[in-house]
């Protein structure tokens, strides 16, 4: 089942008095329990199609369906609320609240969706230890964590919602080996049991070997890279 689609998606940026093209002509279609990852040179459009597909930019034209929804036809105020439901977003910016606990970061997503923080609590204890932050780690503040662990809350806060859709760029970029194998293991598993159509932006060779599917992203466009070429 189709979860997240693209179809001939343009998206251009001003640049000038001219228009840059930052995805030219993409179409994608990631499916229920997929991990798919996007590879490929900077500049070349990974994060605009990121964005695009996180409801963030509207693209110039062409299609975005989350979880059977035409994102075109949907008000600012009803995507808010598809990506609330709906999508998982793990961008390389921490965005995380800076008078928050990383427990706390985790319960205002149930907050916000209406749902009973003190049932969540159990669970977003789980899945921050799951991503190796010990109870010690989960009760500091984001200037009180590394760059790391706050990816990893990061990691964590978007799996929490249960997405249909996660949208990861460069997951383990702040990481050494061992810990970024573990986010690894944790994207692959969560992708499998909760049928998430994950869509991941890595140079991490590692992370494309785990992939179900791997695009390469050049000038704008996608084009399907030939798994084996990734795996020898
Ligand atoms: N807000 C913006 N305004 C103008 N141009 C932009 C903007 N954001 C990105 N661009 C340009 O659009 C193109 C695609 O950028 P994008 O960030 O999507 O690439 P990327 O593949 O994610 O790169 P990297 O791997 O370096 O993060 C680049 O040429 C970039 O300079």
């Amino acid at each position: 089942m189709t979860v997240l689609s693209l179809d001939s998606v343009r998206l251009t940026y001003p640049d000038g008095d001219r228009r840059l093209t930052a995805l030219d002509a993409v179409s994608l279609e990631v499916a229920a329990g997929e991990l798919l990852a996007v590879a490929g040179p900077s500049g070349s459009g990974k994060s605009s199609l990121l964005a695009v597909a996180a409801t963030l930019l509207r693209p110039d034209s062409g299609q975005v369906v989350v979880a059977g929804r035409d994102t075109a036809r949907l008000s600012d105020k009803e995507r808010t609320a598809l990506r609330r439901e709906h999508i998982g977003i793990v961008f390389q910016q921490s965005n995380l609240l800076g008078s928050l606990t990383a427990l706390e970061q985790l319960l205002v997503v149930e907050h916000l969706r209406g749902g009973s923080v003190r049932a969540a609590r159990e669970r977003a204890g789980a899945l921050l230890d799951s991503v190796g932050l010990d109870a010690a780690k989960r009760a500091r503040r984001p200037h009180q964590l590394s760059g790391g662990e706050r990816q990893r809350v990061n990691i964590a806060r978007a799996l929490f919602g249960r997405p249909a859709v996660l949208l990861v760029d460069e997951p383990t970029s702040a990481l050494d080996h061992e810990r970024g194998a573990r986010i690894v293991d944790l994207l692959a598993r969560v992708t499998a049991e909760h049928a998430t159509a994950t869509v991941m932006v890595t140079h991490d060779r590692a992370l494309m070997a785990r992939a179900d599917r791997l695009l390469d992203m050049t000038d704008g466009r996608l084009a399907a890279v030939p798994t084996p070429a990734v795996r020898s």
